[in-house]
């Protein structure tokens, strides 16, 4: 049914003949006959080379239009029964349409064939006369190119049909697009190639949708003064620019001004003065300008249909709409002048760089690995003589260390840690004035073992989800939410990348999952792990977990989980034991530890403390970081610690056994 009716009367044979003629006077306009061959007889004159065209008097769909309302606009698409050129197809086109009101399909020869005596005789005969296609030519039961053929021939006369169905005939006459060419900047195949493409499209158009005076394209090509430019502009309804990618494209800004024009352009165009001003964009969502201009219509310049569609859209839209679009740019375009644009810029560069100003700046690397390093003048090395007379000053030291790259080097094959290491815990440890802990991604069992020989230190696992005060305590356990579901979504997606990136692997903890790239190919590695945590990002967006970077890895780990926690915890503890800490010593290489600087230097937490204590957020490597002091890496690291221990030893109250130590003996 295609005309608006009641379905009841039509149903119930209510209607007369009368109805029926007022239906069919109302279903008049224009009727498409779609077949596979148009009713046409062709000729090629072989000496001229020109074809001749005639209708085929004896063609059923030629005789169909007797059936049909002569005022009817029958139009036809099929193909035509000769081979036409490519070369020549445009013209034939705009010929067929004008005289013969037939719109030709050409399908390549090779389609025509496999489409219609293949997928159409073979199959669709056969099962339309209730037989199986067998058919020894074609081999198989089922050839899926035959059916592709089938559905290729289809789809270009569905879009011939929509191009009926949409390029308004009531538009005919009316509408021009003036198409500038400006000079192209370079001189390639492809601006060629571009240049060809738009003469051919611009004759086709022409072709078939001209008449004698009237040219719906315009095409002009090459340098248009900026005085000519401006008149175009001026005269123009709509303007179009949907470049597929453009800088800060600055055509709809003057358009919108030269459709606001002036007092002398009102003159000589004899517009009265106050006359109310209308323009209308059409713009590609993919230019720079394109957000700026929130009364345009926004396209997608790949999207050939949209782009008809916002055309069609600009141009019939009611005039009080387009006044409202046009007074609202114009406003925008007059107070976000070049000026202002400047202006804004300064202020936003000057934003960015004001913490510039006050670092250092050190140049590192070369070409596109060139990177400048800004760190704050007040991050330095901590030095052995500043801890060790704040050690002295204090009596309750919380003191937290990070694992790999802090205690152990990431290079160390064994990963547990050296005999000196031990050592030097266990002696700080030994000191009850210190709270020493080991706060690392890692998880408890590994720790345990690793750490058995310290009895007295206090180990936060799998980034402080399980925490253990000493040897002897229970592990307590950070409330999160039980469910870890999210590991049946997470782990095929690494398992995905892992496939994909030779040297990976996937570490499965209690609490998290880690993607491991050290081993696999520098670059690649890393651009998998961003891609990955991307990936991870967008599956995990509804489960309680975070997607972290690391050293190296890729970490999934439940949400509220985090180093900073955990030094916060222990802090609160103490203090609520009535040990409030004097100094805090916090050592760490990595992302993770960042969280436990910021948790330690928390400007509430130091404020409700009865003194403020001397904090120590010490990250390891010179790097940006929120820590204020840096040690050079796990040898600078232990020559501290055991500065530290040394200093501890020698003020083990008297009750304990003065111990001597001697480091030598165990390095
Ligand atoms: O908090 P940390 O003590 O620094 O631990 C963080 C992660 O340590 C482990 O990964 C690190 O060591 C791996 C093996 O040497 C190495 O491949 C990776 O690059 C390092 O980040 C551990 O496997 C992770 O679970 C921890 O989160």
């Amino acid at each position: 049914m295609n005309v608006p009716g009641t379905v009841s009367e039509v149903d119930g044979f209510k209607t007369n003949a009368g109805d029926f003629d007022a239906l069919s006077s109302e279903c008049c306009g224009k009727k498409i006959i779609v077949a596979n061959f148009l009713p046409l007889q062709a000729q090629n004159d072989i000496k001229s080379g020109r074809w001749s065209f005639s209708f085929d008097e004896d063609s059923l769909l030629l005789q169909m239009k007797d059936g049909i309302a002569s005022d009817t606009d029958v139009v036809y698409v099929g193909s035509l029964k000769v081979d036409v050129d490519p070369s020549e197809q445009d013209e034939v086109s705009g010929r067929l349409l004008k005289e013969f009101n037939c719109v030709p399909t050409f399908l390549p020869p090779d389609l025509q064939k496999y489409f219609y005596h293949g997928f159409c005789k073979q199959y669709l005969w056969s099962l339309f006369h209730y037989m199986l296609p067998m058919f020894p030519d074609y081999g198989n039961r089922f050839d899926r190119f035959l059916w592709q053929a089938y559905l290729s021939a289809n789809k270009i006369f569905a879009d011939k049909i929509m191009e009926l169905l949409r390029q308004q005939p009531e538009l005919q006459g009316k509408v021009v697009l003036v198409q500038i060419l400006n000079p192209a900047r370079s001189n390639g195949k492809d601006v060629q190639e571009a240049r060809r493409e738009i003469y051919q499209s611009t004759q086709r158009i022409n072709d078939v949708f001209g008449c004698p005076g009237y040219e719906p394209v315009v095409l002009i090509d090459g340098r248009v003064p900026f005085y000519e430019k401006t008149a175009y502009y001026a005269c123009a309804e709509c303007c179009i620019v949907n470049a597929v990618r453009d800088g800060m494209n600055l055509v709809p800004y003057k358009y919108i001004v030269c459709r606001q024009g002036t007092s002398k352009m009102d003159e000589a165009l004899q517009i009265a003065a106050g006359s109310p001003r209308m323009s209308m964009l059409v713009v590609s969502e993919f230019i720079g300008c394109s957000p700026s201009l929130s009364g345009a219509i926004r396209v997608n310049p790949w999207n050939v249909d949209a782009v008809a569609d916002a055309l069609n859209m600009a141009i019939t839209m009611p005039d009080v709409e387009k006044q409202l679009r046009h007074e609202k740019h114009y406003r925008y375009v007059s107070s976000h002048d070049v000026a202002y644009w400047a202006r804004s810029f300064m202020q936003d560069l000057e934003r960015a760089c004001k913490e510039h100003y006050r670092k250092n700046c050190w140049g590192f690397g070369f070409g596109m690995s060139f990177r400048i390093l800004s760190l704050s003048p007040s991050f330095r090395h901590l030095s052995v003589g500043d801890i060790i007379s704040a050690h002295g000053r204090t009596c309750r030291r919380a003191i937290f260390l990070d694992y790999d790259g802090t205690v152990v080097p990431h290079s160390s094959i064994p990963k547990s840690p050296s005999p000196e290491v031990i050592l030097v815990l266990n002696i700080l440890c030994r000191d009850p004035k210190n709270t020493v802990f080991i706060v690392s991604g890692r998880g408890q069992n590994s720790l345990s073992d690793w750490f058995a020989q310290c009895e007295n230190i206090g180990i936060a696992a799998e980034h402080g989800c399980f925490i253990r005060w000493s040897r002897t305590s229970e592990w307590e356990t950070i409330p999160v939410a039980a469910d870890f579901g999210w590991k049946r979504i997470a782990e095929p997606v690494m398992k995905l990348y892992t496939e994909a990136t030779d040297g990976s692997y996937i570490e499965t903890k209690e609490s998290s999952l880690v993607w491991h790239h050290q081993d696999a190919y520098p670059d690649f590695g890393s651009r998998q792990a961003k891609e990955l945590l991307d990936h991870l990002e967008s599956v995990l967006a509804n489960e309680p977990v975070v997607v972290k970077r690391g050293r190296q890895i890729v970490e999934v780990k439940p949400q509220g989980v985090t180093k900073g926690l955990v030094t916060e915890k222990i802090l609160s503890t103490m203090t609520s034991n009535g040990k409030p800490p004097d100094f805090v010593l916090c050592i760490g290489d990595d992302r993770s530890d960042e969280d436990m600087f910021e948790s330690i230097s928390n400007a509430a937490y130091i404020s409700s403390l009865p003194v403020p204590p001397e904090i120590f957020a010490c990250t390891v490597g010179q790097k940006p970081s929120k820590a204020r002091y840096y040690l050079d890496d796990t040898i600078d690291v232990l020559k501290l610690l055991k500065s530290l221990a040394a200093a501890s030893s020698s003020t083990t109250s008297t009750s304990h056994t003065k111990t001597e130590v001697s480091f030598e003996s165990c390095a």
